[in-house]
């Protein structure tokens, strides 16, 4: 073989042959070398930052809180994160039970100055939990950064009439978040959840009529639990011996349903918070019939099936009944609040008869 370029480009090294030093630099030269050695650390240090991330991310997801089904706007816990501390509420939504409070959580906690407690925490209104002490409920609490808010919710807090005393007690200047919404849809959505416990049990089922309207006067029962839940007057009195008004943000339930975004933004403001959540992120299920979270990957993180389930069908004569019932707790309501939530507006219409009165 000749020697020049292409002659050294074709060489075939045999089996025992010794390179000579110009041949080995033009067959291997330096430049090569350093450019596989770079190729090479590179390499490695791409494989590192993969395993490093990798497992940052499995502990992120790990430690994640979900509200309600999964999520990618679901918040990483902050345990362990240095000036990150478990706080007792500065907020707590009181109820209405049925009127909304997931929804209202579950909104509220995209906000990232907000980290919601997940569970109904009943601290306030067990005896047993009340005796365990500020320390046993604070450490129910998420970790929170100083800047933060943390904010629980038990819809039975409304009711029970010691709970604003030992709210007082622990905090007196608290917000307090009261969700409400016409009170016989509220009334209705409240039997469907018994009825809907009752069946899963294999239980029998009492009419709503029976509960509902007192057997001996035909009048509405006062008594049955479902009913004077819906008296919000006679509830917000009992916090408003201890707490201004100010301090109590009323949120319209039946608003929230229609446009969460408009209802936040007052709760928002209410909290002393940048206003961050807006239209775009809620995104309505038409299946559903409710407004869902949109997540950052365009996917959708509806409540649970056990929030805006199918309610029983009710004769309109008891649903008006109900109607003229609360007309004067509403009212009372109404003037406490200084707003008209509108719900003394409708009649149920009995189709049947307005059929029968056209033909
Ligand atoms: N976005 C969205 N998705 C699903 N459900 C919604 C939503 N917004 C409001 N609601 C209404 O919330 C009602 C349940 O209220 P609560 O969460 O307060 O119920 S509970 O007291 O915690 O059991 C629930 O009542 P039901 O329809 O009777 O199930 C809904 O009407």
């Amino acid at each position: 073989m000749t020697s020049g370029r292409s002659s050294i480009k074709y060489h075939i090294i045999q089996q025992g042959e010794r390179l000579d030093e110009t041949r080995k630099k033009i067959l291997c030269p330096k430049l090569t070398r350093y450019k596989l050695l770079a190729i090479v650390f590179i390499l490695v240090v791409t494989v590192f930052c993969i395993v490093i991330s990798n497992s940052q991310l499995h502990f992120l997801r790990g430690n994640s809180v979900c509200l309600s089904g999964n999520s990618s706007n679901h918040k990483e816990r902050l345990e362990h994160l240095p000036h990150t501390k478990r706080r007792l509420p500065q907020c707590i939504i009181i109820g209405a039970r049925k009127a909304g409070t997931r929804a209202l959580l579950s909104f509220l906690n995209i906000h990232p100055d907000i980290q919601a407690v997940g569970r109904e925490l009943h601290f306030f209104d067990f005896d047993e939990n009340y005796e365990l002490g500020y320390d046993w409920y604070r450490k129910k609490m998420p970790y929170t950064y100083k800047t933060q808010l943390t904010i629980e919710k038990t819809p039975s807090y409304l009711v029970e009439s010691v709970v604003p005393e030992r709210v007082y007690a622990m905090n007196s200047s608290i917000k307090l978040i009261l969700i409400v919404k016409d009170p016989v849809e509220r009334t209705i959505s409240d039997y469907a959840q018994f009825r809907e416990n009752k069946i899963i049990r294999h239980k029998p089922v009492i009419p709503f009529e029976n509960l509902v309207i007192d057997a001996d006067t035909g009048d509405i029962n006062r008594s049955y639990n479902a009913v004077r839940r819906s008296i919000y007057c006679r509830h917000l009195q009992k916090w408003l011996k201890y707490f201004s008004f100010d301090q109590i943000k009323i949120v319209d339930g039946d608003n929230l349903t229609r446009a969460p975004w408009k209802e936040i933004r007052k709760v928002e403001s209410f909290l002393g918070i940048s206003h961050e959540i807006t239209k775009s992120d809620f995104v309505f299920n038409v299946s559903r019939g409710f407004y869902c979270i949109k997540n950052d990957d365009a996917s959708e993180k509806c409540l649970s099936r056990s929030k805006g389930r199918k309610h029983p069908s009710i004769q309109p004569w008891i649903k008006n009944k109900l109607r003229a019932f609360f007309h004067q707790f509403n009212l009372k309501f109404y003037r406490l609040t200084g707003r008209d939530f509108g719900w003394d507006d409708s009649y149920y219409e009995d189709e049947e008869e307005e059929e029968k009165g056209q033909e």
